[in-house]
């Protein structure tokens, strides 16, 4: 097929477009006391059995599918992945993720250089690394180990670590190697989600990795920012270099950043970032969290090959003595699946079958089948050419019988959607109540078992819905790269039978473009008052009332401020041409001034601003004076929740004698005037005098 026909124009599609007709006379129900049928449609792979005899497809519609597979090339793409051609052709980018996981002998080739010893570089790196961390040789700038982690990164910089950590987490061997430490997310750039990462952490144990395959994304650098900002003010900013390591194919601008590249983690243009979990991206927070791997041991034979090791007489450790730790299973997983999708025939091949029933469901039966939506949510074929058929998949599910008791509903009588319930043999868990029936995990795979049955066969309604299992022998570090390997092959499937590229991601570009605007005019509008331009009308009002909500907001907040201040503060600002905010800080810090120095006239101001109250009644200047300040000798772990600033060295401070929260004294000193609780914790104002 040349490259610019759509893959709806050949004769495979045609035939299956035919073929819709036939099935839809099927039922499931029908098809699923066919054994032959069902048996055929059961396939076995390094201990993996999927079974997707209950998809609305015979196994003519198989064939037809194999048929479409060969009208598009697909094992021909599979090959020109593989070996390193640019098929990602907007960006001009191999696609190598496997090389991800690619024994240290193979050879996988981008532009003419096989990549694997560079990756085992990196690899090697993490290793030594992450057992320098966990072993506590080193340290954090006051001498404690680095027991905490917290991995700063989103899209493809955070799911795929999150995902491969959350199953982790519970299996019983992770458990016993990441016990005492902790490993933390941040991705979300809401601030609420940066306090949840650091709760109950202490920076002097903490370790943040920022993960950021451009070291551009605003949200992430901003978290960046903001964790550094916290590493410095409670340790010094010369603390920065022991507590945050990066992960970036951007060297400079770590950097820039503040980041000593030595302690930074390589990865390559090839790996695109939602793939990127077997690059240092995942490998690096997870190596930290569980080990890269654990050494067996072999006395002093050992001691004698490391020395040859050490001294460059062997080019590395032999493999037999390495005991595959959490994070080569998990890579050896991933490479096992990966060399099944390269050698398997279509019939036999999980990854290819999974990617042809996506593509039967979307765009043949019309279901809006789970989706790898970053990746297959495109409207246009790789040659630009829009598409006359739907493409994509929207994907979203739940562990367990979660979603049972939810949204399943609607897909058992509402839309047809079509499902794959993935299942385990061996619980990581295992719970077997005296006196039940059955073990907690049997009670759980009962629903596993039933709950495809439930959608195929239907009752008093129609059922004939579609799904598809996939029992695991368990839920190890090595299944978990098999799993994890399955989906991204998939993905790669139905892109290249759609005729789309997978790779790139133009509409999340966009988004980001769009919401630079947005943080120029908002910073713009606050700071010198600008109109709001260049937006449609529904997004200028949006903006306009986030504003001005916002500033009176801030107001409330604000303890210089009262109601009766802001025509004056207009005022000022149309005559003067002064922006409110400036003009408040300048009057705070005249007031600070004033109580500081005890002048008269403080009690004066107090008298005709501040204290005119709406019922509100805090503390006269003269007894706020009253009470015990101190210079601070060092920079403090704690941020003044009036500014929101930290607390440096050789700032005035005042603390709360209940809570011992800490302030600023010119932060605090107006607060008090308006209120009597402390600003962090709302509990009684109470503060020893003098
Ligand atoms: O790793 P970066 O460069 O910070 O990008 C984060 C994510 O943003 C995207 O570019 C778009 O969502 C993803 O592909 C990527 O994983």
């Amino acid at each position: 097929m040349a490259s610019s026909t759509l893959i709806c124009d050949t004769e495979p599609w045609k035939d299956l477009k035919n073929h819709v007709q036939e099935i839809k006379k099927t039922h499931l129900r029908d098809l699923m006391s066919d054994t032959d049928r069902c048996q055929s449609m059961m396939v076995e792979f390094d201990g993996i059995l999927l079974d997707y005899s209950r998809q609305n497809a015979t196994l003519k519609t198989m064939d037809k599918l194999y048929q479409l597979a060969e009208a598009a090339q697909l094992n021909n793409k599979i090959n020109r992945m593989y070996n390193g051609e640019k098929i990602n052709s907007t960006e001009n980018r191999s696609v190598l993720h496997v090389a991800l996981r690619a024994p240290r002998d193979a050879a996988i080739n981008s532009d003419g250089k096989n990549v694997v010893p560079e990756v085992w570089k990196v690899l090697d790196k993490i290793k030594e690394f992450s057992e320098t961390i966990r072993s506590g040789s080193w340290v954090g700038a006051t001498g404690k180990v680095l027991k905490d982690v917290v991995a700063v990164g989103i899209g493809g910089s955070f799911l795929g670590p999150l995902f491969v950590h959350t199953a982790l987490q519970t299996d019983l061997e992770a458990i016993e190697c990441a016990r005492g430490r902790q490993l933390r997310f941040l991705a979300n750039v809401d601030p609420i989600d940066v306090a949840k990462s650091i709760t109950g952490l202490n920076p002097e144990t903490t370790l943040v990795v920022v993960v950021s395959k451009t070291f551009t994304t605003a949200e992430t650098m901003l978290n960046a920012r903001t964790l550094r900002e916290w590493i410095s003010t409670a340790l010094g900013p010369s603390a920065v270099a022991k507590h945050m390591v990066a992960v970036s194919t951007n060297l400079t601008l770590v950097e820039k950043f503040g980041i000593d590249p030595n302690n930074a983690f390589a990865f390559w243009d090839w790996v695109g970032g939602r793939y990127s979990v077997c690059s240092a991206v995942g490998v690096l927070p997870l190596s930290l969290q569980y080990g890269f791997s654990v050494v067996e041991k072999y006395g002093n034979f050992l001691l004698f090959l490391f020395t040859c090791y050490h001294f460059q007489l062997l080019r590395s450790v032999p493999e037999f003595i390495v005991r595959h730790g959490i994070i080569l299973k998990f890579l050896k997983g991933a490479w096992s699946i990966d060399q099944h999708f390269i050698s398997a025939p279509y019939e036999k091949n999980i990854p290819v079958l999974l990617g042809l029933l996506s593509i039967w469901n979307v765009s043949f039966l019309g279901h809006p089948a789970r989706v790898s939506m970053e990746s297959n949510g495109k409207g246009v074929s790789i040659d630009g050419v829009p598409l006359p058929f739907e493409a994509g998949e929207i994907d979203f599910g739940e562990p367990g019988t979660n979603g049972q008791h939810s949204f399943y509903q609607l897909i058992h009588q509402g839309r047809v959607i079509p499902c794959d319930f993935i299942g385990v043999v061996k619980s990581q868990q295992p719970v077997y109540l005296k006196g039940e029936v059955v073990s907690n995990h049997d009670e759980l795979m009962s629903n596993f078992f039933a709950q495809p049955d439930a959608l195929a066969v239907g009752k008093t309604f129609s059922g004939n819905r579609p799904s598809l299992s996939l029992l695991l022998p368990s839920l190890n570090a090595y299944n978990i790269g098999q799993l994890l390997a399955i989906y991204e092959h998939r993905i790669a499937v139905e892109g290249f039978i759609w005729g789309i590229n997978s790779f790139d991601q133009w509409g999340v570009e966009l988004g980001k473009s769009l919401a630079t605007q947005v943080r120029k005019q908002l910073h713009a509008s606050r700071m010198k008052r600008e109109p709001i331009e260049g937006f449609n009308f529904s997004t200028t009002t949006l903006l306009t009332r986030y504003l001005e909500e916002n500033t009176k907001l801030n107001r409330a907040v604000d303890a210089t401020d009262d109601n009766s201040n802001i025509p004056l503060v207009n005022l000022y600002q149309e005559k003067f041409k002064v922006d409110p905010w400036v003009l408040l800080e300048t009057i705070r810090e005249f007031m600070v001034d004033l109580v500081v120095c005890g002048h008269p006239s403080a009690l004066w101001l107090y008298n005709n601003t501040a204290s005119s109250t709406d019922g509100i009644s805090g503390l006269s200047l003269e007894k706020i004076r009253g009470f015990p300040w101190f210079d601070c000798q060092r920079n403090l772990a704690a941020i003044c929740a009036v500014c929101l600033d930290g607390v440096h060295k050789g700032e005035r401070s005042r603390n709360f004698s209940i809570c011992k929260h800490v302030f600023h004294a010119r932060c605090i000193d107006l607060w008090l005037v308006r209120r009597l609780t402390c600003p962090t914790c709302r509990s009684p104002f109470k503060m020893e005098p003098v």
